[in-house]
């Protein structure tokens, strides 16, 4: 039975308005439904050039001389930081570019024929903005378009083919790519991590993909609002493409927020909640959130990988035992996804409501 938490209705005749199009007039006052005083503010932490995300070189991976040394960088990486940029990553620059393009013509696109992509009562797909339950609730400064990919009989034909036909050919050649990236990467996190490649495997043969473009306006008064409000990802892996040189994403590192840099060509990954669960608390599903600026607009794209549906979500059987019990419990993966957008709306994390107490014995 559904505890009363899960119970999550998803924008229940609320309009989330367009920042971009709030913006198409100049306007010198932030409108009283983006300030926010439930953030921390976007201080900027520069001042130590120790403190930058690490990067990882797939191409090194593979090369017998560097490979133990690029292990190991990636695999402290996600036990220390959440997260990495990943360079000679092979996905082709320009189908990336390509991408990038029609993004920008996308969120461009005239606000009328936006509309029919709108979100809907009932899902968070198509354009909005994340988790909004009432008329009240703060608002984050930016514009989201979320998607379902992949196994296909999840896409919404009602987005996915009226999305322009360049875009959807660009989408569909960038997100076969990025799959692919994702499963090399989770390949060598189950090296990293001594766990049963199979086991991996299994979990992500015929998985999820999503996918959530973001545009970031430039703000009137940026050090009132924030782009993207501080949350860790439900998912297992992301991966994100900054699209263009402007600053905004930050993680929290050691109790501050420390800028991600955007290097060309790179993208950035970051361990999503599902793989702190299956690594048994190794590797970290860190918080991070975007700020927002005065002068420049901001767009990225985020692609997000999560095991088969069907599966149930646990530490690994391969990572656990007698010296290592687990400190998660194991859930149906559909029910872990519903705790987790019932504890987001309540500004928690569900992480805690599945990890193991103390004196909790394991029966799996
Ligand atoms: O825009 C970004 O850089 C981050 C976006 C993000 O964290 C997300 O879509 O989950
Ligand atoms: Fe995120």
């Amino acid at each position: 039975m559904e505890s009363k938490s899960e119970k999550v209705v998803f924008g229940a005749s609320i309009v989330v308005p367009s920042v971009l199009e709030l913006t198409k007039h100049p306007i010198s006052k932030l409108p009283l439904r983006y300030e926010r005083d439930d953030q921390d503010p976007p201080i900027v932490f520069n001042g130590d050039s120790e403190l930058s995300v690490p990067v990882v070189d797939l191409h090194r991976l593979a090369i017998g001389d560097f490979a133990a040394a690029e292990m190991e960088k990636l695999h402290s990486a996600c036990k220390e930081w959440g997260f990495f940029q990943i360079i000679n990553h092979e996905v082709p620059a320009s189908l990336v570019n390509e991408f990038r393009m029609e993004i920008g013509s996308f969120f461009n696109l005239p606000y009328e024929e936006k509309k029919l992509l709108w979100q809907s009562r009932e899902n968070q797909e198509g354009f909005g903005q994340l988790c909004v339950v009432s008329e009240d609730q703060k608002l984050d400064w930016s514009d989201m378009f979320y998607i379902l990919i992949r196994p296909p009989n999840l896409r919404k034909p009602h987005l996915f083919h009226n999305l322009p036909p360049k875009l959807r050919e660009a989408l569909e050649s960038y997100t076969t790519e990025v799959q692919k990236l994702a499963m090399i990467i989770l390949n060598h996190l189950a090296e990293a991590l001594k766990m049963d490649g199979e086991e991996m495997r299994e979990l992500f043969r015929d998985g999820v993909q999503s996918m959530r473009m973001n545009y970031y306006p430039p703000c009137p008064e940026p050090d009132k609002a924030i782009g993207f409000s501080a949350h860790s990802d439900a998912n297992a892996l992301t991966i994100l493409l900054q699209l263009n040189e402007t600053e905004g994403l930050q993680i929290r590192k050691d109790g501050r927020w420390v800028s991600v840099k955007p290097i060309p060509n790179a993208f950035v990954v970051n361990i999503g909640n599902i793989i702190e669960i299956v690594s048994n608390g190794v590797y970290k599903s860190i918080e991070h959130r975007v700020t927002s600026n005065c002068s420049k607009e901001r767009l990225s794209v985020a692609t997000f990988h999560s095991p088969n549906l069907s599966l149930e979500l646990g530490p690994a059987k391969s990572v656990v035992g007698p010296h290592n019990p687990p400190k998660f419990r194991t859930v149906p993966l559909v029910k872990y996804f519903k705790g987790y957008f019932a504890k987001k709306v309540e500004g928690k994390s569900y992480l805690d409501q599945i990890r193991m107490q103390t004196n909790e014995v394991s029966c799996s």
